[in-house]
């Protein structure tokens, strides 16, 4: 059998997804023979080591990519620009330079102008996650039955393409492929709308009068549990994304606020055809996600 897909896989960042993937890297022999881990905060570095899920941790940025033929970076996509001004001179030629970030365009701004020569950028984006954050959240089969969303370069080198693929089919991922503008569109309307509509709703909650936000809190029913879960989520990572898919954000809020507008005013004007049109277009496509993840 031929050895690990990379020799020495380095993670910057160890939270929730580079967690989950040095933990994958352990479970399998078949991804890497090495697992570099680094983080910034002296208090993450000491739980990684607890965790016990890397073979090295490492302090410093620069000597943690050191040797590395795969670095993933796992960090806030606002932190991509500081840490690739530190990894830059200390990436080896020939290494894969992936990430895992939730916004694609910004991601290729502020990484390929500071790529070293022979350095192959792969941006990639496992559309896997959970509301947890932090190296105590990740767990190996994360990946598992997820998309894994590619946005390689034109002219960007095959073979590095295809060995960032192999990576994400080995963690259970099915590997599709897009440019970056598609990408942060797609995800704007998936992903970041109802994190921000998950955020703002709460928020409303809150301001309700003492007594009907009591009431709210105390008999939310399933309805708000469910679709509030996300708001739990980590605010450095959601202001990152926010503001660096910042356009096709709120090119779907306007789409989202008009349509809401419509429906507000079949409410007003008792418009009982037009109501039930939006609820039966919305079971609709809802049932459809359900049965598609079935097949
Ligand atoms: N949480 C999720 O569900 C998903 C997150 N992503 C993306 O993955 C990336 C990481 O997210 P999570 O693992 O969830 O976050 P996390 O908050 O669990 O972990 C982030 C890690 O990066 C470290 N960090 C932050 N700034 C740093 C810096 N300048 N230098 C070194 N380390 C730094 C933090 O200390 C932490 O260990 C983000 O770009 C996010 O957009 C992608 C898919 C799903
Ligand atoms: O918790 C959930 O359901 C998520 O939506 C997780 C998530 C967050 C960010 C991403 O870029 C991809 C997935």
């Amino acid at each position: 059998m031929s050895g690990p897909l990379f020799r020495r896989l380095c993670l910057i960042g160890a939270g929730l997804i580079g967690s989950s993937i040095a933990r994958l890297a352990r479970e399998r022999g078949d991804i890497a023979g090495t697992v570099v881990a680094h983080t910034r905060k002296p208090e993450t570095l000491a739980r990684i080591r607890e965790l016990g899920f890397a073979d090295v941790v490492e302090e410093d940025a620069a000597r943690a990519v050191e040797g590395a033929d795969c670095v993933i970076l796992c960090v806030p996509v606002g932190a991509y620009a500081g840490v690739m001004a530190q990894i830059a001179p200390h990436l080896a030629p020939g290494c894969i330079l992936t990430d895992v970030g939730s916004t694609k365009g910004s991601v290729i701004r502020d990484l390929a102008p500071l790529l070293p020569p022979g350095v192959h950028l792969v941006p990639a984006h496992p559309m896997a996650g959970t509301e947890h954050s932090g190296p105590d959240a990740g767990f190996a089969t994360l990946f598992e039955g997820r998309y894994t969303i590619l946005t390689p370069l034109p002219g960007g080198d095959r073979a590095a393409q295809d060995k960032v693929a192999e990576f994400w089919r080995r963690a259970g991922s099915t590997v599709e492929s897009m440019d970056a503008a598609t990408h942060d569109k797609v995800v704007a309307i998936v992903s970041h709308l109802p994190h921000l509509i998950a955020f703002t709703i709460c928020g409303t909650a809150d301001d309700l009068a003492e007594e009907t936000r009591e009431a709210v809190l105390r008999f939310a029913a399933s309805g708000f549990r469910d679709f509030t879960r996300i708001a739990a989520s980590d605010v450095d990572m959601w202001r990152d994304i926010f503001l660096n898919n910042r356009d096709a954000l709120l090119e779907m809020l306007a789409r989202f606020t008009e349509d809401s507008h419509a429906l507000a005013r079949a409410v007003r004007w008792g418009q009982s055809d037009f109501i039930e049109d939006r609820i039966r277009r919305g079971r609709r496509i809802r049932r459809g996600l359900i049965e598609r993840k079935q097949a």
